[in-house]
């Protein structure tokens, strides 16, 4: 199995502790983390890529327990390994798309993508040099993807990342996630209360607040 968790526990201070279920997927596999606002779902995310640290239970991802690593080892192992495409897309605006995407290269000691090549897939290879102010939201929103993958990551996390499009680049977005997902073979989890993603992902989770 490439991820799994167990018996996670996570309280914000002064409320109430979260139980979530235990998840495990293989390569190339995706997985939609579904829930009412306030359920729990972005700090569901945020425990998976060791943005926050569970108060019990265990984080894997290809045999190493996150959970466990220091949060200098940590930001190094999440820069390498896993890719987080936020609800906005948080790009530098004083840097070009392709700049954007060879910043995020910098961080990483690993072989990561050809970042050409990775905007032709994404369609976005004639604003390679363009200001990312000067992009649509569904560019955006394409480049932040690009960026999330140039380092080959093993998992795929994407926070609410079709909550602003309109339905054909919201489709288009999560078909370029699952592909890349497929040809990078990582895992992909999306957490999502738009309930067009459940019509291209069948296999979720539903977070509950008890
Ligand atoms: N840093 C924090 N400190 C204290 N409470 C927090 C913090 N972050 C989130 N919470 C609380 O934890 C609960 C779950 O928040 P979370 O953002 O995980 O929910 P969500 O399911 O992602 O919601 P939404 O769909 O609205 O984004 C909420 O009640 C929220 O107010």
């Amino acid at each position: 199995m490439l991820f799994q968790t167990k018996d996670l526990k996570f309280s914000h201070p002064g409320q109430k502790e979260y139980h979530f279920q235990d998840i495990s997927l293989d390569r190339g596999e995706s997985l939609l983390v579904l829930g009412k606002s306030g359920s729990g779902k972005t700090t569901l995310l945020n425990l998976f890529a060791g943005l926050l640290s569970p108060h019990s239970g265990s984080v894997v991802l290809d045999g190493t327990a996150i959970n466990q690593l220091d949060s200098g080892k940590m930001d190094r192992f999440r820069g390498e390994n896993i890719g987080i495409v936020f609800q906005k897309p948080h790009l530098l605006a004083p840097l070009d798309v392709k700049e954007n995407l060879m910043m995020a290269r910098y961080f990483s000691n690993k072989n990561g993508q050809d970042a050409d090549e990775l905007l032709q897939e994404l369609d976005l290879s004639h604003k390679s040099h363009s200001l990312v102010n000067q992009l649509s939201e569904g560019e955006a929103q394409r480049v932040s993807i690009a960026r999330a993958l140039i380092n080959r990551p093993k998992l795929i996390l994407a926070d609410e990342p079709t909550s602003s499009l309109d339905d054909e680049n919201a489709e288009r977005v999560v078909k370029l996630l699952q592909g890349q997902a497929t040809k990078i073979q990582a895992a992909l989890i999306i957490v999502t209360h738009d309930h067009r993603v459940k019509e291209q992902i069948s296999n979720y989770i539903e977070v509950k607040s008890v």
